[in-house]
């Protein structure tokens, strides 16, 4: 369960994907890039522009809690990269580790990447950008929009 959030914003997804295909830079070239959907599509297209790949799969899994792992479902396979040679994983985090489990196991080969990573996920990763803390829900600029709050001065206040 969450106790705090974390608001990342589209300036600073960039930034942050734009570092991680500055490291990744030294790991390729890579045959091409399997996004994970749908939160590592963003960050996909920007590493993949930075790294002028232009071979892009997906790949689709449905995931529960790590105890029904079994009922995962895998609604679509990244036929394009076989068993993950030279091909490199993208998602936008790790938090329990079980989606990057799944397709790590169905991509032996790849390089898995994300930009953000939580303590239990973070060993199933070859690579991030930020580590967060395991009880902060990343809201991702997809997850939120810019709403009105009141200026202060117009809230009715307290009489002593
Ligand atoms: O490490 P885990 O505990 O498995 O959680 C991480 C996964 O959860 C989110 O995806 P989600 O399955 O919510 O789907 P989405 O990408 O379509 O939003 C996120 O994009 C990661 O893929
Ligand atoms: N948006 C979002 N999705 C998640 N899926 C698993 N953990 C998270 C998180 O912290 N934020
Ligand atoms: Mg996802």
């Amino acid at each position: 369960m969450a106790t705090s959030y974390a608001t990342v914003t589209w300036d600073q997804l960039h930034r942050d994907a734009r570092q991680l295909a500055s490291s990744l830079m030294a790991r390729g070239p890579f045959k091409g890039i399997v996004a994970i959907t749908r939160g590592g599509m963003i960050p996909a297209a920007i590493i993949a522009r930075e790294l002028d790949c232009r071979l892009i799969d997906t790949i689709s899994v449905v995931t529960y809690d790590e105890e029904k792992m079994g009922e995962s479902n895998v609604v679509k396979k990244a036929d394009a990269a076989g068993d993950g040679d030279g091909f490199l994983i993208i998602d936008d985090l790790v938090d329990s580790g079980v989606t990057a489990q799944l397709v790590r196991k169905m991509l032996p080969k790849a390089y898995f990447a994300c930009l953000y990573a939580k303590p239990a996920g973070l060993p199933v990763t070859d690579m991030f950008v930020v580590e967060v803390p395991q009880d902060t829900w990343i809201l991702f600029p997809w997850d939120t929009a810019p709403l009105f709050i009141p200026p202060l001065a117009s809230q009715p206040t307290e009489k002593a």
